[in-house]
């Protein structure tokens, strides 16, 4: 099939960070600013995003691999997200459709490898394999104290009336969780082409235009496009 002349091709964009810093908040947001921009744009979620990876994700975070370490779990992230690039991310961007995905391969190097302990050359292989080349266009890291996090999510639980989920690593020790948040900015150093850090401690309006700065500084095609 010959390719439309002057077509852009199509971005792929994550979030990471750790628990409750805003990344689902935030993800909705932008798949908002990009679609009233009239770009074709999804979103999607790790672990999960296609209903075999989301079944992994249910039995991880029902604590159902913790026995078997780390090792195991970012094996099995990585298996979910296999299906999860070829069976939902890679058509998409294939036809031209943008990508969101609210957490990605920089999760599992951050919780299984480098504060979890699992060997770099696991968790080299295992993105190597599962991402088959496709590595995000965009990073964004939001940043923030996770026990500051830890208490916007409680109070929201409270004010809301839901119960508490307590997942498989909402559980860790506070010190585990800023182990965790030094962790996304090593990574975000070391791949600073791809992952720009933003502070996540700022309401929820200055933080979408802040990421919108990011995003459309990134990408020149979204330069004077007009709100639909
Ligand atoms: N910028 C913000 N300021 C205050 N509360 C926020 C902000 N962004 C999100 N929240 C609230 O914090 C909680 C966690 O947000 P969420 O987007 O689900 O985070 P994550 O996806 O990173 O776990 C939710 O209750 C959400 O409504
Ligand atoms: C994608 C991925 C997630 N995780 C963890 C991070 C979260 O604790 C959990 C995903 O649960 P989720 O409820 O989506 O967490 P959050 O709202 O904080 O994003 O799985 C890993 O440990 N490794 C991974 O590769």
């Amino acid at each position: 099939m010959l390719e439309a002349p002057n077509r852009r091709p199509a971005r792929f964009i994550t979030f990471e960070g750790g628990e409750g810093v805003g990344k689902s908040t935030q993800v909705r947001r932008l798949l908002t600013n990009l679609s009233q921009r009239a770009i074709d744009v999804v979103r999607t979620r790790e672990p999960g995003g296609t209903p075999k990876a989301e079944a992994i994700r249910s039995f991880i975070l029902q604590g159902r691999s913790e026995a078997w370490g780390a090792g195991a779990e970012a094996v099995l992230f990585a298996a979910a997200r296999l299906d999860h690039v070829n069976e939902m991310i890679a058509p998409n961007l294939a036809k031209g459709t943008w990508v969101i995905s609210d957490r990605f391969c920089d999760s599992t190097r951050a919780y299984q490898g480098l504060t979890g302990g699992v060997d770099d050359r696991l968790i080299n292989a295992l993105e190597d394999l599962a991402l088959d080349g496709h590595t995000p266009d965009l990073t964004i890291v939001l940043d923030m104290d996770p026990l500051t996090a830890f208490k916007r999510v409680e109070q929201r639980t409270l004010e809301e009336g839901l119960q508490a989920t307590g997942d498989r690593f909402e559980k860790e020790e506070i010190e585990w969780h800023q182990l965790l948040r030094a962790n996304f900015l090593d990574i975000a150093r070391n791949n600073p082409d791809r992952c720009v850090v933003v502070s996540a401690e700022q309401d929820e309006e200055a933080l979408e235009t802040a990421i919108w700065t990011v995003v459309s500084e990134r990408f020149p095609e979204l330069q004077g496009r007009s709100l639909a």
